[in-house]
């Protein structure tokens, strides 16, 4: 039996993925890691190829992608019975755009490095969190391992995934898409309940999450500590446009938590009601619509991490 399944994404991060494979392969080879792999070919096939490898004996599952391919990799892992998740182990190469999960948890963005952290062995335990939305008024349901974005930051990520798929990604892209979205966005009003206590708030953005940086590197979820079993909430209300630009530099730092309109909380269940439908995102991917259940499950997911 192979010590590794690797599932490489080769559109990640405009292909990128599918250049630099050839030099991942040559150093674990020489690294002498024992392992089989599988290039994804489409959506949802790593969260599929995940499932396969599981059931074939796999117990270390590596992802050469981005956060997309990750988050469809944990949630192969949380949607079969062959294991419980804390026999599995995750690993991460980052290829992708982002790369943000990676970011909390010591996982370098140079390859080499990664691999390094993966050969080097230590395992860190972190929370997994499980949202309840709605797909053309269908539920559904889909585990995240880094943050979930709702509001101003979905239909960014939204409008960011349509460049994404022409072609057009990165850092710059993601804060072009930004600035073209502001232009034409509203606040929504919703009902928020923080594990059961109710407020009715006219949003601009929000961020539940596990691990601290979306959008390419920025620190929305500054306070999050991917362990302690608690969502970290970044709550935006009404802001005037104007001052989200003038604040722009301040979301990569975190700082911009001071601002009066911005509210953090910690909970570990979240729920979200609106009459009009809210967007949604997790780990990067644009889902459904409101209205959302959030739980978090307590220390379910092994990770090679550095910290
Ligand atoms: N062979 C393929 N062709 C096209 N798309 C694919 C293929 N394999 C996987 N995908 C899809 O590519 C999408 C993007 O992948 P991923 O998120 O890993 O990279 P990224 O968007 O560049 O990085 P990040 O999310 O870190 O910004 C995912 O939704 C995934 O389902």
């Amino acid at each position: 039996m192979k010590e590794y399944f690797f599932i490489v994404n080769p559109h990640s991060s405009g292909s990128k993925a599918k250049r630099i494979w050839p030099l991942i392969k040559d150093i674990i080879e020489k690294e002498r890691f024992t392992f089989d792999y599988k290039f994804t070919e489409g959506r949802m096939h790593a969260y599929n190829l995940t499932i396969e490898a599981i059931k074939n004996g796999y117990k270390n599952i590596i992802g050469v992608g981005g956060d997309g391919t990750m988050n469809e990799i944990i949630n192969g892992i949380f949607n079969q019975n062959y294991k419980n998740s804390r026999e599995i182990v995750v690993g991460i190469i980052p290829t992708g755009t982002g790369n943000d999960w990676g970011k909390t948890i010591g996982i370098p963005n140079d390859y080499i490095q990664a691999i390094k952290i993966i050969k080097e062995g230590k395992i860190i335990v972190q929370d997994i969190g499980k949202v309840e939305y709605y797909n053309n008024n269908e539920r559904e349901e889909r585990y995240f391992a880094n943050i979930a974005g709702m509001f101003f930051d979905a239909e960014v990520t939204k409008n960011t995934n349509i460049s994404k798929d022409k072609n057009k990604s990165g850092a710059f892209s993601y804060l072009l898409n930004l600035l073209t979205t502001l232009y034409k966005y509203k606040s929504q009003k919703a009902k928020i309940i923080i594990d059961d206590k109710a407020t009715n708030v006219n949003v601009f953005s929000m961020a539940v999450g596990i691990c601290k940086y979306s959008g390419g590197g920025m620190m929305m979820v500054p306070s999050a500590i991917p362990d302690d079993g608690y969502f970290d909430i970044t709550l935006i209300e009404n802001i005037p446009k104007l001052q989200v630009i003038k604040n722009i530099k301040k979301i990569f730092d975190g700082s911009f938590i001071q601002l009066k309109w911005v509210k953090q909380f910690k909970a570990k269940k979240v729920e979200i009601k609106s009459k009009e439908k809210i967007y949604l995102e997790v780990d990067g991917e644009s889902l459904g619509h409101s209205p959302f259940k959030f739980i978090i499950l307590k220390k379910v997911l092994n990770v090679f991490g550095g910290e």
